[in-house]
């Protein structure tokens, strides 16, 4: 058996590598934008690697998809429209469905072989496709809000890659000026944003290009053991000012209908890891505050 390690060196974690014993490859080809990987692991089931760096695993991809969709949902009254901006596996897209309000969810994935292989591979994210308020755009973030009416997203969920590859320009200034525009006022966008350990310079840039462009912004993270350095975070920003209260769920999924049980049940979201996720270590909320 003893399957060979994968080790995910790469330069946005130097100096660090991080193994999953493989059972079996499952699929591995080149798509227009990246390598794409399956493989089946010891102890983390499938999981999804993309240009070596893993994407998802059936153990904890609950964390991620969960954490990224209600941080934001849960801090709007009645969301209705939602965009998803990445998120080719349909892990978001199925905690989206779980929001009644939501009569509107579009997809800009721009990697087609991401959705195939998710459906193929997956199916416990893909079934996010099957839901009939999904409107799917394969192509680029930046031409689809271009071509976006002003003003439309109740939310908007940056469901990316890291940024050394096809999500490289999801981290830069006119990207996020392109995010605020289609934003409803009072709108919340919701990033994924690297490790707290790893990545604080990233995170600082981030922070400050949204400061730039919003009127409130926070830093929210999560427990996720196979990204780098287990942790995840997430920047979310809204259009208003400090109006929005993301630290306390004014949407609480606990009272919406069906929400915990819809397609799958919840595993990892509720009220109380929405709160927490807010509190920050005093070396990040020095660097966060000072900004
Ligand atoms: N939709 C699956 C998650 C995509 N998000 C990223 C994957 C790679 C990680 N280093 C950072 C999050």
């Amino acid at each position: 058996r003893g399957g060979k390690a994968v080790y995910f060196n790469n330069p946005m974690w130097p100096g660090e590598a991080h193994s999953l014993k493989v059972e079996k490859i499952l699929f591995k080809d080149n798509s227009d934008f990246q390598e794409v990987l399956v493989f089946e692991s010891a102890t983390y089931g499938k999981v999804l690697v993309l240009d070596g760096i893993v994407q998802l695993t059936e153990k904890d991809e609950c964390a991620y998809q969960e954490m990224i969709a209600h941080l934001p949902l849960c801090s709007i009254s009645s969301p209705k429209n939602v965009l998803v901006v990445g998120g080719g596996d349909g892990g978001v897209l199925r905690e989206i469905s779980r929001h009644s309000s939501v009569e509107v969810i579009d997809i800009c994935e721009i990697d087609k072989m991401v959705i195939d292989v998710s459906k193929k591979f997956f199916p416990e994210l893909a079934v996010g496709f099957e839901d009939p308020r999904v409107q799917l755009h394969i192509g680029d973030a930046a031409e689809f809000l271009r071509k976006s009416p002003e003003g439309k997203y109740d939310a908007i969920i940056v469901d990316s890659s890291d940024p050394v590859g096809p999500a490289l320009a999801l981290v830069e200034k006119p990207f996020f000026e392109t995010l605020a525009r289609a934003l409803k006022p009072g709108g919340i966008l919701c990033n994924m944003a690297e490790s707290m350990w790893l990545h604080t310079h990233l995170i600082e840039d981030m922070i400050s290009i949204c400061r730039q462009t919003f009127k409130s912004v926070h830093y929210a993270w999560s427990s996720v053991p196979t990204y780098p350095s287990g942790v995840i975070g997430f920047v979310l920003c809204s259009t208003e000012g400090p109006a929005v209260d993301f630290k306390n769920p004014i949407n609480p999924i606990e009272k919406l209908e069906g929400a915990m049980t819809h397609k799958r049940e919840l595993k990892f979201y509720n009220s109380d890891m929405h709160r927490a996720a807010f509190a920050l270590p005093t070396f990040l909320r020095r660097e966060v505050a000072s900004l």
